[in-house]
This record gives C-alpha cells, sequence and structure tokens, in this order.
C-alpha cells in the first residue's frame, strides 16, 4: 500500500493507473485534488518563509559585512579627518586627495601639508603592486599628520559622508587603475577605477555644497597614435592604443560632462612617465632597477624597423609643482543644489618634461648610477597598448600654470636609485630591507 507522502508525490508516473470514472475513483480524485491544492499552498507559504528568511539573512550579512570590514565611521575617525583637514595657513585649501597612497598622491599629500593646506588622503591599498610599498607612503603622510581614510573611490556613502564632514574646497584625484599594458590582463579594473570610480566621485562633488574644484590625473596615453610632435593639448585624442588610455580619454570627456551639466571647476593633467623615488614598482624604471641589481635580464622592446622606444620622462617633483600650481590656478565651481549658477573653468595641460629619452638611454643612466651591467634582451615591441614615444609640449602649462620642470632624467634617476637602496638595499627581495 502506497504512503501518503507517496500518494501526493508520486516518485514514479508509472503509479497514476487509475484513469477515473468510479465513484471511489472520483472521491480520490477529489480528495487528491483537494490535497494537491492545500499542498500547493503549504508549499508556497514554505517558498515565501524561505525567501523572506533569504533576504533577510541577505540584508543581514550585508550590513555585517559592512560593518565588521568597515574601517571608517565613529566619533574618533571623524575627528582624525577633521584634524588632517584643519588649514593652517591664510588661504589655505582643505584637499581630498584620492591615491594618497600612491606614487604622486603621497608626493602632493606632502606638498601640500607642508605648505599648511589641509590634506585628507584616501585610497584603496589595493595590490595591483605590493600594497607595503602603499603603507610605508600611508605611514610618511602619517608622521606628517597626514590621515588616509582607506576607501574605494566607488564608494559613494563614504565619499559623501567625508563632504558631510570637511567642506572641502578642492579634490585631487589621482585614484586609478594605472598602467598600460596591465589593461589587457584585467580590463574591468580599468573600468571600475577610471570610469565608475571617476563618476561615483564626480558625482559627491556636484552634489557638495559647496562644491569643490576638481584637479584630476589624465595621461600622455591619450595621444594614442598621435604622429605630430610635440603633442599639444589641441592635438587630435580620438585613437588610444589602449584600454587604458581609452578610459583616461573617457574621463576627459565624462569631466567635461560635469563641468557643463553641473558647473564643476575641472582641470585634468596628462603626465608624461612620471618617475622618481618613492616610484611605482610596475614602471620600467623601477623594475629594471631591481632585475639589474638581482642580475636578471631586462626585457627592453623595440618599435617597428628596430627603432628604439622613447619617453618623455617627467620627474616627481616638477610633476608636483604642476599639480600644486593647477589646484592654485583652479577657479571656484560654479554649481550648487545640483544645478550650475553659470559657466565654471575646464583645464586640460600637459605635465612633461619637453626633452624624450630612449628606453636603451635611459637603460644606460641607470648602468652608471647603479654600478652594474644590465643583461639586456631586445624584443620586438609586443601590440599591447605601448605606443612608441610620447613627447609633450607644454607651453600652455608654462603660461598658465608657471610650470617649468627642471629636472632631466641622469638627475632625476640618480635620486631615484639613492632612495631605492636607501629602501629595499641592493638585493631587493632578497635580502634584509637596510
Ligand atoms: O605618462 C603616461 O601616460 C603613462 O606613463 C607610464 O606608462 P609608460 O610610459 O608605458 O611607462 P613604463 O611602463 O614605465 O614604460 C616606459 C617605456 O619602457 C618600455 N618598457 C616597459 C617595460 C619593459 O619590460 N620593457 C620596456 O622596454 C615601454 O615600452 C615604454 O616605452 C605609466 O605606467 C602610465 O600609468 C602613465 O599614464
Amino acid at each position: 500500500m502506497p504512503s501518503l507522502e507517496e500518494e501526493l508525490f508520486p516518485s514514479t508516473p508509472g503509479k497514476f493507473k487509475d484513469k477515473g470514472g468510479s465513484q471511489y475513483s472520483m472521491n480520490r480524485q477529489f480528495h487528491r485534488c483537494f490535497a494537491s491544492t492545500s499542498t500547493m499552498f503549504l508549499w508556497a507559504l514554505f517558498l515565501i518563509a524561505l525567501t523572506a528568511s533569504y533576504l533577510s539573512f541577505q540584508s543581514f550579512m550585508d550590513s555585517s559585512t559592512r560593518y565588521f570590514s568597515s574601517t571608517w565611521g565613529g566619533l574618533h575617525w571623524e575627528k582624525q579627518v577633521r584634524s588632517s583637514a584643519e588649514i593652517r595657513r591664510n588661504n589655505g585649501f582643505s584637499v581630498l586627495v584620492t591615491g594618497a597612497a600612491g606614487f604622486v598622491g603621497s608626493h602632493v599629500s606632502l606638498a601640500l601639508k607642508k605648505r599648511g593646506d589641509g590634506v585628507v588622503g584616501f585610497d584603496n591599498f589595493n595590490n595591483y603592486y605590493d600594497p607595503s610599498l602603499k603603507k610605508a607612503r600611508k605611514a610618511l603622510l602619517n608622521s606628517h599628520d597626514v590621515f588616509i581614510v582607506e576607501g574605494d573611490v566607488n564608494d559613494a556613502k563614504l565619499i559623501e559622508k567625508l563632504f558631510d564632514i570637511v567642506a572641502f574646497t578642492h579634490v585631487m584625484h589621482l585614484a586609478a587603475q594605472a598602467g598600460v599594458r596591465y589593461a589587457m590582463e584585467n580590463p574591468h579594473s580599468y573600468v571600475h577605477s577610471n570610469i565608475a570610480g571617476l563618476v561615483t566621485l564626480l558625482e559627491a562633488c556636484k552634489n557638495a555644497d559647496p562644491q569643490p574644484a576638481i584637479v584630476w590625473a589624465s595621461s600622455s596615453s591619450v595621444y594614442g597614435l598621435n604622429e605630430d610632435v610635440p603633442f599639444s593639448e589641441s592635438d587630435r585624442t580620438d585613437r588610444p592604443a589602449s584600454l587604458y588610455a581609452a578610459t583616461k580619454k573617457s574621463g576627459e570627456a565624462i569631466t567635461h560632462t560635469y563641468n557643463h551639466i553641473y558647473g564643476l571647476s575641472i582641470t585634468g593633467l596628462r603626465f608624461f612617465t612620471v618617475y622618481g623615488p618613492w616610484g611605482r614598482p610596475d614602471m620600467a624604471y623601477f623594475s629594471f632597477t631591481k632585475n639589474i641589481l638581482q642580475g636578471k635580464p631586462i626585457t627592453v622592446y623595440r618599435g617597428k624597423n628596430r627603432v628604439d622606444l622613447a619617453r618623455d620622462f617627467t620627474y616627481i617633483d616638477d610633476v608636483v609643482k604642476g599639480c600644486v600650481a593647477s589646484l592654485d590656478t583652479a577657479k571656484k565651481s560654479t554649481g550648487s543644489g545640483g544645478k550650475k549658477r553659470g559657466p565654471a573653468q575646464y583645464r586640460i595641460f600637459n605635465l612633461g618634461n619637453t626633452s624624450p629619452v630612449t628606453v636603451p638611454m635611459m637603460v644606460g643612466i641607470l648602468e652608471r648610477h647603479l654600478k652594474v651591467k644590465a643583461k639586456k634582451n631586445f624584443v620586438d615591441m609586443p601590440g599591447n597598448g605601448d605606443v612608441p614615444f610620447t613627447h609633450a609640449n607644454i607651453s600652455l602649462a608654462r603660461r598658465e600654470l608657471g610650470y617649468k620642470p627642471t629636472t632631466d632624467l641622469q638627475t632625476g634617476l640618480k635620486k631615484f636609485v639613492k632612495w631605492y637602496l636607501a629602501y629595499y638595499g641592493y638585493n631587493h627581495g632578497k635580502s634584509v630591507k637596510l
């Protein structure tokens, strides 16, 4: 005899043999029908309860994850933000520096703090390159009373909170997914930081009252396949050679929209291969130094017809002066309550050095400073987003910002090598840090 369970939930279709007809059969059908309706009802209830408990569990998990992983909030945290933002000079600024634990961000933060501006840093400490270097930069900034908020530029709530606490006069937006060739490995990280993150930040700036003026990092890579030298701001930038360049170019278009609709004051800076102490380990001069000291070979790319690649390498201190001058000359944003009250400033500047150096020449300078011969493998430039050369025309920045780079590659790399040896020692990664 089949059990009730078997009757209600027959395990095989073969069990339904009675096609009906008899009273007994009709009763059974009625019973079956009633039983299946009430069962369906019970099941529906069960599913609703299950869904509801799943949803509340999810929201509990969300809030608890946020609570546990959150490194922001609370009275002490707010006090740190406020104190870091304190202005200590007449007519000084309070600046939110995104990417403050990064290469350019840490240098700019220090320069601003040293002259008496209030600086609040912001960084997500991601592991694109060794986060311990970012932590070391953070420690350096902390020792100069610059507090770095740990967070992602996509975190709208956190940015909004920062604007609630501090009426930032300026935002120096340097947080980005950098690196030209890595874009082929991890394309979405570029969209996440350089596009989505940028929009989130601009939304917060647009809503802030007063609105800050924004200075942000574009890139020389936007010139892409441009062949007019030197590169001028008015040259074509619609032929990017990498997704990285495309996201920076998009950033220029996006910031223009926010300037046009909401009156945000915008200055975009096209950096040209910035290098120096506390630099980025993913960049060629840095990774070459590491390999040369460890006796490992380096790969030197060559362009078409074996032409050497060249870059307008720009020293960090020169770039910092350009960044600070951009903040100093930025006009106020004109919007409030999400509405533009009048036309706002929109600028783009090249911050380069105006004297390109070939990659093999850069290696030669490193060899001299390191007193070690490099093992060079020359390889044809892979089609991975690289451009053959960059060369900045800086007349506009000179005229409008008083920008005047003073450090040649020889001098700048000497300072870099000195820092590198003090920081890592001669055998980076193989011996104890000095
Ligand atoms: O100024 C810019 O627009 C860009 O400058 C650099 O990009 P890049 O000039 O490609 O800098 P590196 O990655 O340090 O490369 C410098 C040169 O060395 C070459 N290289 C790189 C790596 C390598 O193993 N071998 C090699 O010959 C590259 O082809 C390039 O010509 C930065 O990485 C970007 O974030 C920045 O936006």
